[in-house]
C-alpha cells in the first residue's frame, strides 16, 4: 500500500471539508492501493502533529474531532489532551515542516486564506516536499516566489487555485505542453460573483445575497477580496503567468464593487457586510436594470490576451455563454490555435468547500506516484 504523508496548513471551510472527504474515501482509496496519513494539521494559531510522524498519523476519529472544534470556531489548541497529538504553537511550524520532510516524504496542503504560508511553501519545495494548494496567494507574490514555487512541476499542484474543483489547470497544461499556444482567455472565474450577479438579476438586493454566498462557502474570508475583484485578479495572474507572463499584480487592470471608503482599513468585515453594503444596492440594482433595456446582463469578466490581463464588469448579452451563466458557476473559454474558431469551454460549479475540497482531494491523489 502507498502512502502518503500530509500536512494540511488551514482548516477552515475547505480544509474541514478536506479532512472529510480523505475519511469518508477510506475504502475507496484502499482498492486504489493508497493510504493517505495525515500527520500534522493547523489553524492560523495553533499546529497539531501526530507523536511520530514516521510512524503514526492523526486516527480518523481525531480527524473528525479536528472538523468538529474548527466548525465551532475554536483554536486547534483546544484539541490539547484529546488523543496522543502534540499541540505547538505555530510558530514551530516551519521547524516542524523541516523535521518531518528531512526524514519522509511529505505533502504540503495550503487550504489556508494567508499570504504567510508562502515562504513554508518554499522552504518545502526545496526540502524535496510536493505542496498542493487552493489558497492563491503564494502564487500571486513575488516571480522570485512562483518561479520558486513552479520549479518542480512534477511536485506541485493547485487546480483549485482557479475554478475550484474544475479541471483549468490541468487542461491548461496540456494544451501548453503538446505546443499549441493559447492566444486567450475569457471566462468568469468567480463563483461569488457569478452567484451576485445572477441572484441580483432576479430582484434580490446585493446586501443580502453577499451575506448568503458567504454562508454558502462561496466567499473569500473577507468578501471585499471577491467584490473589489482582488480574487479574480489572483486567477488571471495564476493563469497568466502559466501562460508564460512574467507579470505582478501591479499590470491586472482591476475593478472594484465597493469604494474605497468602505475598504479593510476603514471597516471591519461586519460593519461592512451590515452597514457598508446596504448602501451600494440601490446602484447595482439601477445597472442591472439598465444593462437588461437592451437584453443584457452583467458578468465581471477575466480577459488575458496578449499584453493585456484585466478583470471587471461587462454588459453581455444575456444568451451569450458568459450572459447564460447561473449562480456560483464559472466558464473558461480557451482559445489557442486548434481551438481556433470555437474555443475549448470549461464550465461548471467554481466555488463551495465541497467542490473545492474534492479539487484539493484530486490533487494529492495525482502525486501519489511521487510516495513509496
Ligand atoms: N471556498 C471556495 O469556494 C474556494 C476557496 N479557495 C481557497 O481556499 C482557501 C481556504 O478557503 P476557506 O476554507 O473558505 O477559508 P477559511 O477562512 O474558512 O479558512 C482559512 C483557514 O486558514 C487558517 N489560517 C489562516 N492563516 C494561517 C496560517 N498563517 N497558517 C496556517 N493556517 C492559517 C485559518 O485559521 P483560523 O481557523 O485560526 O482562522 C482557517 O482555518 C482560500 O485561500 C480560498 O481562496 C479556492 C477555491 C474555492
Ligand atoms: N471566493 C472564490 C472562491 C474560489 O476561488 C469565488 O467566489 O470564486
Amino acid at each position: 500500500m502507498k502512502k502518503m504523508a500530509l500536512l494540511l496548513m488551514g482548516c477552515g471551510g475547505v480544509g474541514r471539508q478536506l479532512l472529510r472527504h480523505i475519511v469518508s474515501c477510506r475504502s475507496l482509496h484502499a482498492t486504489q492501493g493508497v493510504h493517505l496519513r495525515v500527520v500534522g494539521v493547523c489553524d492560523s494559531k495553533s499546529l497539531v502533529v501526530a507523536p511520530d510522524a514516521h510512524t503514526s498519523e492523526l486516527d480518523d476519529k481525531f480527524l473528525l474531532e479536528v472538523c468538529r472544534v474548527k466548525e465551532d470556531g475554536s483554536s486547534l489548541s483546544k484539541l490539547s489532551g484529546f488523543g496522543a497529538c502534540q499541540v505547538f504553537a505555530h510558530s514551530e511550524l516551519t521547524a516542524k515542516v523541516f523535521n518531518m520532510a528531512s526524514h519522509l516524504g511529505l505533502a504540503v496542503v495550503d487550504c489556508s486564506a494567508s499570504s504567510e504560508t508562502t515562504e513554508i511553501l518554499s522552504r518545502a519545495i526545496d526540502l524535496g516536499c510536493c505542496i498542493v494548494l487552493a489558497n492563491k496567494k503564494p502564487l500571486t507574490a513575488t516571480m522570485e516566489y512562483y518561479d520558486k514555487l513552479v520549479s518542480q512541476p512534477r511536485r506541485i499542484r493547485h487546480e483549485s487555485t482557479v475554478g475550484a474543483g474544475l479541471p483549468i489547470i490541468a487542461s491548461l497544461n496540456r494544451i501548453l505542453s503538446s505546443g499549441d499556444p493559447v492566444h486567450r482567455l475569457v471566462g468568469s472565474l468567480s463563483g461569488t460573483l457569478g452567484y451576485v450577479m445572477s441572484e441580483v438579476e432576479d430582484g434580490k438586493p446585493l446586501s443580502q445575497v453577499v451575506k448568503t454566498a458567504k454562508s454558502l462557502g462561496y466567499t473569500e474570508p473577507d468578501p471585499r477580496d471577491d467584490l473589489g475583484g482582488m480574487d479574480v485578479a489572483r486567477k488571471a495572474l495564476i493563469l497568466a503567468r502559466l501562460l508564460g507572463r512574467r507579470i505582478t499584480m501591479d499590470s491586472i487592470k482591476v475593478e472594484s464593487l465597493y469604494p474605497d471608503e468602505m475598504g479593510p482599513t476603514v471597516m471591519s468585515v461586519d460593519d461592512f457586510l451590515s452597514k457598508g453594503l446596504p448602501l451600494l444596492d440601490k446602484s447595482i440594482c439601477e445597472r442591472v436594470a439598465k444593462a437588461s433595456v437592451s437584453g443584457k446582463v452583467l458578468r465581471y469578466v477575466c480577459v488575458i490576451e496578449g499584453t493585456r490581463c484585466e478583470v471587471g464588469i461587462q454588459e453581455l448579452p444575456r444568451d451569450s455563454p458568459l450572459g447564460r451563466l447561473r449562480g456560483s458557476d464559472n466558464v473558461l473559454e480557451v482559445y489557442t490555435r486548434c481551438y481556433n474558431k470555437q474555443p475549448l469551454v470549461i464550465q461548471g460549479a467554481g466555488a463551495g468547500n465541497d467542490t473545492t475540497a474534492a479539487g484539493v482531494l484530486a490533487d494529492i491523489l495525482d502525486i501519489q506516484d511521487l510516495f513509496p
